[in-house]
């Protein structure tokens, strides 16, 4: 299993990019034109991401899900939120099945 560690190692990157400068770095580039121009890249992206898939093609799957996964990275870096963040939700909702948690909030 590869070390989520890079996850980490690329968040530090993109924090340190907001002192950098937006000619010679595609995130600071990203972070100058703001939420609409990172919110349009998710949205790429994911697009991108579902055209693999119903092609069924493994290789671009792979490589557009990690172009959204990036973007989503710069989209939480913008807003000052972190991996952690992230992946402390996931840890929240482990165990937990999708099918009772609809349910329990639909009861409340
Ligand atoms: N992981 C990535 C990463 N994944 C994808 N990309 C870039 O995301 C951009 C958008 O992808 P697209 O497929 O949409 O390409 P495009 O059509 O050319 O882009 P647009 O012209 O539509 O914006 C491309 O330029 C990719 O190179 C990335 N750019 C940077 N990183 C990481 O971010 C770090 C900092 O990058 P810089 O700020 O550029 O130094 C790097 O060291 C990497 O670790």
């Amino acid at each position: 299993m590869i070390d989520i560690e890079v996850l980490h190692r690329v968040a530090a990157t993109l924090a340190e990019r907001k002192k950098a400068d937006p000619d010679s770095s595609y995130v600071s580039s990203l972070y100058a034109k703001g939420t609409d121009a990172i919110c349009k890249k998710v949205a790429e992206e994911a697009a991108e991401t579902i055209m693999a898939a119903k092609d069924k093609d493994m290789l671009h799957i792979v490589w557009e899900v990690t172009d959204l996964w990036f973007h989503s990275m710069v989209l939480l870096s913008h807003f000052g939120l972190s991996v952690d963040d992230v992946l402390a939700e996931f840890r929240r909702r482990e165990g937990v099945s999708g099918i009772d948690e609809k349910k329990a909030r639909t009861t409340a």
